[in-house]
Parts: structure tokens; C-alpha cells; sequence
């Protein structure tokens, strides 16, 4: 007989079927059901019928109802129970919801970044921390679980650092994608790449937010209807001072750039991670660490991805418009911020 389900876990919920979906977690958990680690995944969407035309058997698909996830046929699917893992890959505002609502059906329930977008619903999480668990597939690329590892054991030394940049910049557009804010869609990531290995050798490490600059790309006579990139200034604080950043992250700019770095006080780079990679890789990693036996190591907890959500939050509301940008040209204010005694826009 096949040894099935080593993890504990036999089966798989996906709720959301658009581009995270069909791009990195489908091929990953496909992966998964041909290794042995589970043998069967459920998608669940607003759609009535699968979005995927090319199911295999090991696949499965549960429409929504207005009451969001239908539990019954579910459960008369035999999807529900602790040997399933639930992951939420839903648009943002939809995460908490179905967070709570499979909270007590399944055994783990893991939630796409942003976690929330707002603080108070990101809060009403946290008496749900023995099941549900939050993940950014920037952390799980390898170049940064190695940079963290090297934080966590020390070979980098907190002490050496002085300041850190973070870059998330595409050429490419929102395309068909519900896409949030760029503080929250983007910026995340340099949030969260900043404080997880810091926090590996400071648990205290606290995010404070400067200043926020925000714009939005124009393409002929079509406008992108959210923030597409942001430049946010802050630092981390530490018991006894302080480690300044940028993040730079966004859409549409003239090159690509996705890198971590970590500077000592002569401007020498200390530690760096290139979030170059591509794929499904990473969403690979993280669904692997889910489905682990003991305690899944998703790099920052819940409580410590609430104060990214807080610092999000802050950031967005604090945000310096500045105006539109054309599509594939990096505009001048990310790099030399304006002058906030002038007018912007
Ligand atoms: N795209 C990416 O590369 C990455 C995205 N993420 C995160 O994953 C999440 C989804 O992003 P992405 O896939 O790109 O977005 P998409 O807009 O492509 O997909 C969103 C999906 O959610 C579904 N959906 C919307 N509302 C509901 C609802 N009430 N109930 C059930 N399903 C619903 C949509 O269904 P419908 O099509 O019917 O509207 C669609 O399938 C976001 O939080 C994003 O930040 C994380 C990492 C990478
Ligand atoms: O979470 C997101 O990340 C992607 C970038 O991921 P990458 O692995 O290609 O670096 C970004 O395009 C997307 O807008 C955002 O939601």
C-alpha cells in the first residue's frame, strides 16, 4: 500500500482560484498529491463550476454560497477534519472571514499576505493562533530563509547593521488581478523581509514608520485605479537604537529589482538576499512547512505579522500622493524623495 500522508494532513482546501492560485499554489500542491504528501485538494470560488478546465483526479471543486465555504458539501466530500490543511488565497478583504469560518472544521488554516487590511480585523485573529497561520512566499524564497537562518544563528551579527533597503520593483502591471494598495500589496513584503530576520535575533524589534510616498501608473488614457508603488521610510527599533530603511516596491517602473540588503556604518553591505526567484518555488517551500507534523515555522508568527498589518495601516493612511507615473518609467521621487515643504501631486 502507498504511505500516504506522512505530515498528518491528507487533504487540501483552496479558497480563491485566480492568479497566486492557478500560478504557484495549484502547481505545488499538484506536486504534492504526485510526491504522496496529500492526496486530495478541494478549490473553492464564487464560480459555480471550476475555472480549471484540466483537473486531474486527485482535484476537486466546491463553489461558495452566499454564506461563503459550503460546509455540508464539503463535509460530504469528506474535506473536513483535522487531516486538512486549509488555504485562503481569496482577495484580501475575504481572508479573516474565511479564516473564522473554517476555524473548528480543519486541523491548520494558513492565510495569504496581507493578512488583513485593516487592524481590528487582523486582531479578532488572534484567539486563533492554535490553528490559523499567516504566509508571504517572499520569505520562502531561498536566498532569504538562508539570509534569516544567518540572522537566527548569529553569523550575522545585529550589532554590524546600520540601515537596510528593500526593493520589490516589476516592470510588469496589475493585469487582471484584484490588486490592493501598494503599500499593502508590495510594501508588505519589505515589511516583513525587514523585521523577520531581525526579530530572529531581537524579538522585540519594533517597526516604526517615517514617511510614506505613494503613486499610481497611467497607460494611455487608462489609469490604474489603486496606489501601484510606494517608497516608505522608516526603522526598526531596537532596545537601544534604531536601524533606518527604505522600501521601494511597485509596478510598472523602468527595470526589475527585488533585493534585501543589510549595511554596516561605512556603507559596506553586511548581509543581502536577491528575492529574484521566480515561480512556484516558494509557495512549495511554505505548503511543505504547513504540512509538517509539529509547529510549522512560517518565519514570523501571528502576532508579529499583526504589527506588520498595524505598520501597513499606518503607513497607507500617512501616504504622500504623488500623483501618476507613466507606465514603465521609474518616477523621480523614489529614489530622491520630494520636498515635503513644496506642494506634491
Ligand atoms: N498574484 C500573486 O503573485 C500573489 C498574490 N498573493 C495574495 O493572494 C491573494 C489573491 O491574489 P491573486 O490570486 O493575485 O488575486 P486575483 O484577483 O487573481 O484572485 C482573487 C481570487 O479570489 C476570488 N474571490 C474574490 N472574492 C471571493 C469570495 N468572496 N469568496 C471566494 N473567492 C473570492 C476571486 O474570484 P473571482 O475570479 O470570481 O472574482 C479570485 O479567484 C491576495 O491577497 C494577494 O495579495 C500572494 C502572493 C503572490
Ligand atoms: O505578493 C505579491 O508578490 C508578487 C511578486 O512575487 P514574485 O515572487 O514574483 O517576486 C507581486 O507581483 C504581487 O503583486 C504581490 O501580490
Amino acid at each position: 500500500m502507498k504511505n500516504i500522508c506522512n505530515s498528518g494532513f491528507k487533504n487540501v482546501i483552496v479558497i480563491g482560484t485566480g492568479e497566486v492560485v492557478a500560478k504557484r499554489v495549484r502547481p505545488s500542491l499538484q506536486l504534492l498529491v504526485i510526491e504522496g504528501l496529500i492526496e486530495r485538494i478541494c478549490y473553492c470560488d464564487l464560480h459555480q463550476k471550476s475555472p480549471f478546465k484540466d483537473h486531474t483526479a486527485a482535484e476537486f471543486y466546491c463553489p461558495v454560497t452566499t454564506k461563503g465555504l459550503d460546509l455540508k458539501n464539503l463535509s460530504r466530500l469528506d474535506f473536513l477534519g483535522q487531516e486538512t490543511l486549509v488555504l485562503v488565497c481569496t482577495s484580501t478583504a475575504y481572508h479573516a472571514f474565511y479564516a473564522k469560518q473554517a476555524y473548528g472544521h480543519v486541523g491548520r488554516i494558513a492565510v495569504e499576505k496581507p493578512l488583513t487590511d485593516d487592524i481590528t480585523t487582523a486582531e479578532a485573529l488572534l484567539p486563533l493562533e492554535d490553528t490559523v497561520y499567516p504566509i508571504g512566499h517572499q520569505l520562502f524564497k531561498q536566498e532569504m530563509l538562508d539570509l534569516t537562518k544567518r540572522f537566527a544563528n548569529k553569523t550575522t551579527s545585529l550589532s554590524k547593521i546600520a540601515r537596510a533597503e528593500f526593493d520589490l520593483l516589476e516592470t510588469r502591471g496589475i493585469d487582471n488581478r484584484q490588486v490592493d494598495p501598494a503599500t499593502w500589496d508590495v510594501g508588505w513584503h519589505g515589511l516583513e523581509c525587514l523585521l523577520a530576520p531581525i526579530r530572529k535575533q531581537d524579538r522585540l524589534a519594533l517597526l516604526e514608520l517615517h514617511r510614506t510616498f505613494s503613486g499610481s501608473y497611467t497607460r494611455g488614457n487608462e489609469q490604474a485605479d489603486v496606489s501601484t508603488l510606494t517608497r516608505i521610510e522608516g526603522a526598526i527599533g531596537l532596545e537601544d537604537r534604531q536601524i533606518p530603511f527604505v522600501i521601494r516596491a511597485g509596478k510598472a517602473v523602468a527595470t526589475e529589482q527585488k533585493t534585501v540588503r543589510f549595511y554596516d556604518d561605512q556603507d559596506r553591505i553586511v548581509d543581502e538576499a536577491s528575492l529574484s526567484e521566480s515561480g512556484s518555488d516558494a509557495h512549495e517551500r511554505l505548503i511543505r512547512e504547513l504540512l509538517s507534523p509539529g509547529e510549522p515555522d512560517m518565519q514570523l508568527d501571528l502576532d508579529h505579522v499583526i504589527e506588520v498589518v498595524i505598520a501597513c495601516e499606518s503607513c497607507t493612511f500617512n501616504s504622500i500622493d504623488c500623483g501618476t507615473y507613466e507606465f514603465g518609467c521609474t518616477p523621480s521621487w523614489m529614489n530622491s524623495p520630494v520636498d515635503l515643504s513644496l506642494p506634491v501631486g
